[in-house]
């Protein structure tokens, strides 16, 4: 095991996590937590280290809500981790709230779920209390092959029993102006169904985010100089010139992603390392424009987890032996 470390920007509070490196040439900067004892503010910025080890994620705890990242050394480890989180919160909301509300993402994100369709979490999670929704959806048929529906159902959701009228898939019959207005009227039943949570502003708090991210630095249908990243009034919009392919998209707003109790960001390879570092190192403070989007990934309250592979971190500190 090895660490390496890197600086965040932004206040942060001591790690409620776990560090226990016993072969590092780096001094681990935080120690770990006394039991019951409070985490303390601090408005320095603080080196943060970050342990490269599969089962023991760093936890850096910010003022408007918790980071971990996870680095593991394969996709497949990746994906059991990533099933074993996720059944874990299901457990909790739907023994909490009895429903379970998660938000998918197009791309790799859907295969790296492949362990949930599996012993033991085929027979043991309560999918009849899953609800599931989409944090962007191409604007075409839901047979086409660019459809984020088909994806996700061809490789996860036609292999659970959630019942089908809790999988909240966009009206393809609507131009994306309207089919991003029906879906954002759909959450807003679900709210007043209490299905959905609310937060106290009044912002639907979906239970799991479960999130990809471009090479660009993209999340959902958020893209770098995009206006959309701007957009602070509606949950759900569109978009008619996104420059991944296909054009025509709907996704959910920055409110309402930063608004979610837990998001996993789902991150592998050298394609991404550029983007991670970016996003982990903090960069410049350079204003809005400049930063990516998955760096306005900030939760009010929630936990964000990343999940990543060696390749996916690369770039965090050149020279550090992983
Ligand atoms: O509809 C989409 O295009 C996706 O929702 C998109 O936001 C995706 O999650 C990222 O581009 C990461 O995709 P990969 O993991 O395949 O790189």
């Amino acid at each position: 095991m090895a660490f390496s470390t890197v600086s965040l920007s932004k206040p942060l509070l001591p790690s409620t996590g776990i560090l226990r490196p016993s072969q590092t040439r780096l001094r681990p900067f935080f120690a770990r937590p006394v039991p019951g004892s409070k985490p303390r503010f601090s408005n320095k910025p603080l080196s943060i280290s970050i342990g490269f080890h599969r089962r023991q994620p760093v936890t850096m705890a910010a003022a408007t809500g918790s980071k971990q990242l996870t680095v593991f050394d394969a996709e497949e480890e990746l994906a059991v981790s990533l099933a074993k989180y996720t059944a874990k919160l299901s457990d909790k909301f739907t023994s909490e709230k009895g429903a379970f509300t998660v938000v998918l993402s197009g791309g790799s994100l859907i295969k790296a779920l492949r362990k949930l369709t599996e012993s033991p979490y085929l027979e043991s999670l309560e999918w009849s209390k899953w609800h599931v929704f989409w944090v962007d959806e191409r604007v075409v048929k839901k047979d086409h092959p660019d459809s984020n529906y088909k994806l996700a159902f061809d490789g996860f959701l036609s292999k659970v029993p959630i019942p089908r009228d809790q999988i909240y898939a966009i009206n393809d019959t609507l131009p994306p102006e309207g089919a991003a207005e029906d879906y954002e009227s759909c959450v807003k039943q679900l709210v007043w169904d209490h299905v959905i949570k609310v937060t106290t502003s009044g912002l639907p708090r979906f239970d799991l985010m479960l999130l990809g991210m471009g090479p660009d630095g993209h999340v959902a249908s958020l893209f770098p100089g995009h206006p959309l990243l701007k957009e602070t009034e509606k949950w759900v919009t569109y978009i008619k010139d996104s420059p991944k392919p296909p054009p025509e998209r709907i996704t959910f707003t920055f409110p309402i992603i930063n608004a979610s109790a837990y998001v996993a960001m789902v991150v592998t390879g050298s394609g991404k390392a550029g983007a991670v570092h970016k996003a982990l190192s903090g960069g410049e403070n350079t204003g809005l424009t400049d930063r990516l989007p998955v760096e306005m990934v900030e939760l009010e309250q929630g936990e964000f987890t990343w999940f990543t592979d060696k390749a996916a971190v690369s770039m965090l500190n050149e020279g550090t032996s992983l």
